[in-house]
């Protein structure tokens, strides 16, 4: 079975050099992964094409050292040309994750082929309307947020009058009950959030601060992991 086909998101970090207060991306990856982290993307504003690659051939190496390389996704931000460039170098890297304003989701499904996965942010305005009408047909599931504004991306959620729209967990529960692929939610999210985050039926939760800003990033990631596992197990008895 390929990696798509058993895609989890449930616990996703996504991580660039200027989310880590100077501490190696890797080793945060590595951190994440080991405590059950089961999706990683590299996003980065700031970093070069071939740092972008770099860093996804050092992310791809730790997830491989846990043994993890057929559970752990690997995906870009936005990149299609380092997906491609890290392919072509013998990289493992699974996909893609794109915004409404990148790449069209087309041309990354033609270029990466059909074992690969594509990531889609849903769009914010009349957000119910779109989940419920766009075609998801090349795409694997849709991010959507923020819970919470987040200076890590302030973008995140803004309306086409400017203003930053967040999520409650009703909303949340409505895109879960509504969207015909999987769908993850983050901007803002912290421990805190993550039992009534559970409750609302999406697939999984995604971070960036949460796990790259704390003090210590490898329990962070444990008790965000531990407490997602625990209440969906809650839930499913
Ligand atoms: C899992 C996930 N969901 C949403 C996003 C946001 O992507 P995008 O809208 O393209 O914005 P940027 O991340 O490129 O600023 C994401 N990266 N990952
Ligand atoms: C919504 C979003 N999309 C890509 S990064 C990001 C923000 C993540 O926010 P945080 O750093 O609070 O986890
Ligand atoms: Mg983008």
């Amino acid at each position: 079975m390929s990696i798509r086909e058993k895609l989890d998101i449930s616990a996703y970090l996504v991580v660039g050099p200027e989310n880590t207060k100077g501490r190696d991306v890797a080793e945060i990856i590595k951190d994440a992964v080991e405590v059950g982290f089961s999706c990683v993307q590299i996003r980065s504003k700031i970093a070069s094409a071939r740092e972008l690659i770099e860093l996804t051939r050092q992310a791809s190496n730790v997830i491989a050292q846990a043994g993890k390389s057929d559970k752990v996704a690997l995906l870009v931000d936005d990149r299609l040309d380092v997906v491609l460039a890290a392919r072509k170098q013998g990289i493992k890297v699974d996909g893609i994750h794109v915004g409404q304003s990148d790449i069209p989701v087309e041309v990354c499904r033609e270029y990466l082929g059909g074992n690969s996965i594509v990531g889609l942010s849903a769009r914010t305005h009349e957000l119910f309307e779109y989940i419920k009408t766009a075609d998801v047909s090349q795409i694997d599931y849709f991010g959507a947020g923020p819970l919470h504004e987040t200076k890590t991306k302030p973008d995140c959620g803004l309306d086409l009058d400017g203003k930053v729209i967040t999520r409650s967990f009703d909303d949340i529960a409505e895109l879960a009950r509504l969207s015909p692929i999987p769908v993850v939610v983050g901007g803002g999210v912290k421990l805190a959030d993550i039992p009534e985050l559970a409750g609302t039926g999406i697939d999984g939760f995604f971070v960036v601060s949460a796990v790259c800003g704390a003090d210590n990033p490898k329990s962070e990631a444990a008790k965000l992991v531990e407490t997602w596992n625990s209440e969906r197990f809650k839930l499913s008895r």
